[in-house]
């Protein structure tokens, strides 16, 4: 007999067991709210007053300066009580007259919604968040049964694809190039690290350079550097270009324009193997004048489970999902990344992690 059995008939490490199993499932049941919380504190514009304060602010004080209704200021504190729990802010203590009251004080990670500020993250935030972005989940079953050649999101938005879908959607493919332009800010930061990549080179054309976020940090600190920016008409035909700087409607599919370096940036995990494949050979064709000197410059995820910590591992492979729901694209493991260049016909590449959990991939023919 178990004598530590209970009247149920389990033993108290099988109910522990439970317990936490139940803990771990309901925290991944419950995970989105902590994202929509963000996005909440980021529209209501915390992080700026905050900042434009200059010092941490009482609930009260926070509360007023954000207009909030006073029946609101319960929820503020529970919103905060949450973010701060998850490290976007910090708590600390303030003298109100004769009393000490808690104050909010940002955090590294709330300093990237402060609006102002160029390392802003908020588009990120509104975009990712944004229900174009959350839709196509709920038909996820559909899309697994299904014997379609389909992406999720064309699944759920009758056959229509997340680019079509933004190109007739203006409001939503501009808050999606105001995503890609803050992340990309990002990059600015790296460039410094990986001055050596730009530097001998006389041209470059960044394909999928969206409105020319990343070309233009380019462009600023390599001003000899003949940038072109390769995008759907869609996107770049009603920009002009200045200088060496300068913007090319087209199809990646079809041809590349010609230069000493192709800039794939966040481009590959956009599409699937075959198609990626595609890419890589139109890219090696346009750099093909350069002869071995030319090259292309990748820069996405590489997954590596021996060597990233657990959080980057799930930053990856969240992103890896995101991908497949509205691509069908990946996020891709070192080894993939090898067979599909060796593929494409290049020769060698190297990859270097930057900007945190991306990868720059030089690749030459
Ligand atoms: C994820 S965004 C990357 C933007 C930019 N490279 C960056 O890092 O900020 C992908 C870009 O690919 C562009 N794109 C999609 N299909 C394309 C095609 N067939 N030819 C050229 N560009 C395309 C999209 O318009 C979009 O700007």
């Amino acid at each position: 007999m178990d004598l530590s059995a209970n009247s149920n008939g389990t033993s108290s490490s099988e109910e522990s067991e439970l317990y936490h199993a139940q803990i771990h499932l309901y925290k991944h049941v419950y995970n989105w709210v902590s994202s929509m919380a963000l996005k909440a504190v980021m529209e209501l514009g915390v992080a700026d007053v905050i900042h434009n304060h200059g010092k941490p602010l009482t609930l009260s004080h926070l509360a007023s300066k954000l207009n909030l209704h006073p029946s609101k200021v319960g929820a503020l504190h529970r919103f905060l009580r949450l973010l701060t729990h998850n490290g976007f802010f910090a708590k600390t203590k303030l003298l109100e007259g004769q009393e000490e009251e808690d104050a909010y004080a940002l955090t590294p990670p709330s300093k990237l919604l402060i609006k102002s500020k160029p390392t802003n993250l908020s588009p990120v935030v509104k975009g990712s968040l944004h229900w174009s972005s959350l839709n196509m989940w709920h038909s996820s079953e559909k899309w697994f049964t299904e014997d379609k050649e389909q992406t999720m999101h064309e699944t759920s938005s009758g056959g229509q694809s997340f680019w079509d879908f933004l190109n007739n959607n203006p409001d939503c493919i501009a808050m999606f190039q105001d995503a890609m332009a803050a992340d990309s800010y990002m990059f600015k930061i790296a460039l410094k690290e990986c001055r050596h990549v730009f530097e001998n080179l006389g041209s470059i054309v960044d394909v999928g350079g969206g409105t020319g976020g990343v070309s233009k940090l380019i462009h600023q600190e390599f001003p000899q550097l003949k940038c072109t920016v390769f995008d759907q008409p869609e996107v770049v035909g009603n920009l002009k270009g200045d200088g060496n700087l300068n913007f090319v409607a087209g199809d990646m599919f079809k041809s590349i324009p010609s230069a000493d370096a192709v800039l794939l940036k966040w481009i590959l995990h956009d599409w699937n193997d075959e198609q990626a494949l595609k890419i890589l050979k139109n890219s090696k064709e346009a750099i093909s004048e350069r002869g071995k000197e030319g090259k292309v410059i990748i820069i996405d995820i590489s997954i590596d489970e021996t060597s990233d910590d657990k959080e980057l591992i799930e930053l990856k492979l969240d992103y890896d999902l995101v991908m497949l729901a509205m691509f069908n694209g990946k996020e891709r493991e070192k080894k993939e990344w090898d067979k599909l260049i060796h593929e494409a016909g290049y020769s060698r590449y190297t990859i270097t992690p930057i900007c945190g959990f991306k990868s720059l991939i030089e690749v030459y023919p």
